[in-house]
């Protein structure tokens, strides 16, 4: 792990304050105006990572919304070394071997260099890099040039969607990384019981519906699936998330199952377990991969 300064790289910690892990917010914050994507629907790209869920749900929405063909994706190495997230071979805007080569565009930029990225091949320079704004950029920005069936966040339900999105983040999206990153014994057991407990709330709820919010897919089954998909090959050992596996809840081991069957183009298990057993030293410093859990 490490941060960009003015584009100096300097190798750093996690920011974990007083035992607890504390997420940064992001630096890019750009919106992308329709009448651009109108003008040149191929004007983005997309940087991401396969391992990592925030990066995953642009994937997902890139693919429910037929934007493949529009939208090119450059993704890192699984592997993020203290240099951070790399390339296998130079990626084709800079040429660059590490994905900070893209941040270190804006030369006044500080702080971490994280996936994703929504990179503008106009100007060449990073348009935004928060998820959940990509998202909906993704979701309304492109619909004049190509309609979709899909609409992931329909106006009519937006109030429900955002509260949703909110509780799902607090409660599992981060949750997971909490618990996983706790350095002191009750930190991380109250994130834990805590994190099991929304589990157990949210598995209740898919007995009842199919969806979240109904019979139909929308962003916050999104954002609960890209953390239920790796919940059991790497939070479960990796972060310790161990009271139950989703495959001992009865709806949510379902509802995941069948968003992986829809969804399966998006998720990279190897890339997630190597990435993760791999990139934090100080919870695994040996990064060994286990093998299992092996799928029935
Ligand atoms: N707010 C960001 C968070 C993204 C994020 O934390 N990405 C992680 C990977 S899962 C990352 O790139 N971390 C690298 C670092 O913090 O140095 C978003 O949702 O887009």
């Amino acid at each position: 792990m490490g941060y960009l300064n003015k584009g100096q790289w300097v190798v750093g910690d996690f920011p974990i304050k007083s035992g607890a892990f504390v997420r940064e917010a992001a630096g890019f914050r750009g919106k992308i105006d329709p009448l651009e994507i109108q003008e040149d629907p191929n004007r983005f790209e997309l940087y991401v990572s396969h391992a990592c869920p925030w990066a995953h749900r642009t994937l997902i929405f890139r693919e429910l919304l037929g934007l493949e063909s529009y939208i090119p994706v450059h993704v890192v190495d699984p592997y993020m070394s203290e240099e951070g997230w790399s390339f296998e071979k130079p990626e084709p805007n800079l040429g660059g071997s590490y994905l900070r080569d893209i941040y270190a565009v804006h030369q006044d930029y500080v702080g971490r260099v994280t996936v994703p990225v929504l990179w503008d091949r106009k100007k060449q320079e990073i348009r935004n890099n928060e998820s959940s704004e990509i998202i909906a950029m993704l979701n309304s920005c492109w619909r004049d040039v190509h309609p979709s069936s899909f609409n992931l966040i329909p106006e009519d339900q937006l109030d429900q969607i955002i509260e949703l999105n909110e509780w799902i983040y607090q409660h599992i999206n981060n949750a997971v990384y909490r618990t996983g990153f706790a350095t002191e014994q009750e930190i991380y057991e109250t994130e834990c019981q805590a994190l099991f407990q929304a589990l157990d709330i949210l598995d209740e709820r898919l007995g009842k519906s199919e969806y979240l919010l109904g019979s139909e897919i929308l962003e916050p089954d999104i954002r609960l699936f890209v953390t239920l998909i790796r919940f059991d090959w790497v939070y479960v050992g990796h972060f310790k998330c161990n009271i139950r596996r989703i495959k001992d809840y009865p709806n949510l081991s379902l509802y995941v199952d069948k968003m992986h069957q829809l969804l399966s183009t998006t998720v990279n298990k190897d890339h997630i377990k190597q990435h993760y057993y791999m990139s934090h030293p100080k919870i695994n410093p040996n990064q060994i991969i286990p093998l299992g859990p092996i799928d029935d």
